[in-house]
């Protein structure tokens, strides 16, 4: 029998054996640091202490991280260069921006003027003649065929303001002239979808008219020589009502215009609003979009990419071209004048359709053909102003003559293919591609 003591000192042997082996056993399981570290001490010579093989394998970690962080800052840097180089080239550089100069004009002089489709072919012409002459400019555009492009020059500039607005819905604004343009022009946009072309000939001519009558600004009117329709009087005088098909492919446009003008003066009449009303003639120039669809930019492109120039119908039916210059001068002088009836605004110059594919392709040289293809539905015969009325009243009179504006607008389009070969978006903007006035006339509403 074993006594107490015995039998506690035995205790404590077999506590203690336990104790060791248990130290014995977390000892043997600690990591290695050098394992940790993934090293093999075989490729270090005998000679070599732990603490170094260590030091050097967490170096090489070190560099390493170093190395790839050195890659990633690289990175960095040239994604902000490539930034910097952008912004340099953007027309929202800002502070940077150079603009062109504008005349100064004290408050007296300084008018605030809205032109309605100011990022247009012909609104944008306007925009610039205004801000050179000191005025401030205020853009309202739905951007359907305009273009913010056509006014970057002066975005971010103190006298002008871009809003993004359809005329459709009411605008309440301070201003003191309103040019109202808004509207598509070219036959396939007009008549790409009638009942938008038709309100916004109504509703947003109303609805300029009530903000002219509002903040009592004198509002000027673009009508077309389209309200002529398909002339049986030659050449088109003011007094002349047209002759206009009212349910055809073109009559959301030409009805449109007409409305316009029966709303001006009824505006006029009854709420006394200080009306002017232009008749515009085809105008053509820099800026018009490379798929207008229009006569003048088809014919340029055609002749300039080789293509067949398309002629609709036989060719004879004629227009008269006016230069865009010329019509901003005349829509100025309109609006300052005391003349309050419509008024024509276009180059008495006429010539067929088929004369003018030949002087664009003499003008263009090239290999392109001349092909006659399916007539438009309802296209006018005849075309060509009368502007007597212009010359008495305005003093006004194109200036340009057809050489040089289709020279001018030539050079426009060579560049605008050049930069559409390294700007798809361009060509690619899907509202205004393919369309043709004889397809679309043959869609039925
Ligand atoms: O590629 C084409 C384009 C047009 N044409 C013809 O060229 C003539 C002029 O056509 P456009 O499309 O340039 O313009 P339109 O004269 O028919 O209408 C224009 O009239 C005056 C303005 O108010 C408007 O800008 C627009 O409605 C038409 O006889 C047309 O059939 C061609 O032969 N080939």
């Amino acid at each position: 029998m074993m006594t107490k003591r015995k039998m506690k000192l035995l205790a404590v042997v077999v506590g203690l054996l336990v104790l060791i082996l248990i130290l014995y056993k977390w000892n043997s399981e600690q990591p290695n640091l050098s394992n940790f570290l993934g090293m093999k001490d075989e490729h270090y010579s005998a000679d070599e202490t732990i603490d170094n093989k260590v030091q050097d394998k967490y170096g090489k970690l070190l560099l390493n991280q170093h190395k790839l962080e050195l890659e990633r800052v690289k990175r960095k840097l040239a994604g902000l260069e490539q930034k910097i180089r952008v912004l340099e080239e953007s027309p929202y550089k800002g502070a940077m921006k150079k603009y062109p100069p504008v005349k100064y004009l004290n408050y007296k002089n300084r008018k605030r003027i809205l032109i309605t489709g100011g990022a247009g072919f012909v609104g944008s012409h306007l925009v610039d003649v205004l801000m050179y002459q000191g005025h401030e400019v205020v853009v309202a555009d739905n951007f359907f065929t305009g273009r913010k492009r056509n006014v970057e020059q002066w975005l971010g500039h103190p006298n002008f303001e871009l809003i993004h607005h359809d005329i459709v819905n009411p605008l309440f604004i301070e201003v003191d002239e309103i040019y109202h343009l808004a509207s598509p022009a070219s036959p396939p946009h007009y008549m790409y979808n009638p009942v938008k072309t038709i309100k916004t000939n109504t509703m947003g001519t109303i609805n300029m008219l009530g903000l002219a009558k509002r903040v009592m600004a004198k509002v000027l009117v673009a009508s077309t020589s389209e309200v002529y329709g398909d002339p049986t009087v030659h050449p088109q005088p003011e007094t002349y009502w047209g002759h206009v098909n009212p349910i055809g492919p073109r009559a959301c446009y030409d009805e449109g215009k007409r409305v316009s003008e029966t709303l001006s003066y009824a505006y006029a009449k009854q709420e006394k609003v200080n009306v002017r009303v232009a008749r515009i003639f085809n105008t053509y120039g820099p800026k018009m979009h490379m798929n207008d669809g229009r006569v003048v930019s088809n014919f340029i492109l055609q002749a300039l990419q080789n293509k067949t120039i398309t002629v609709y119908g036989n060719g004879r039916q004629t227009r008269s071209f006016q230069y865009v210059s010329d019509l901003v001068d005349g829509m100025i002088l309109l609006m300052e004048s005391n003349y309050t009836q419509p008024i024509n605004l276009g180059n008495p110059v006429e010539h067929s359709i088929e004369e003018f594919a030949s002087i664009i392709k003499g003008l263009v040289g090239g290999k392109s053909e001349i092909f006659k293809s399916q007539a438009v539905e309802d296209d006018p015969q005849r075309r060509k102003p009368d502007i007597t009325r212009a010359k008495k009243y305005l003093n006004w009179e194109p200036k340009v003559s057809l050489k040089d504006g289709l020279q001018r607008t030539i050079d426009y389009f060579k560049m605008e293919l050049e930069r559409s070969n390294q700007d798809f978006s361009e060509l690619a903007d899907g509202r205004l591609r393919d369309l043709d006035p004889r397809k679309l006339s043959e869609i039925k509403h």
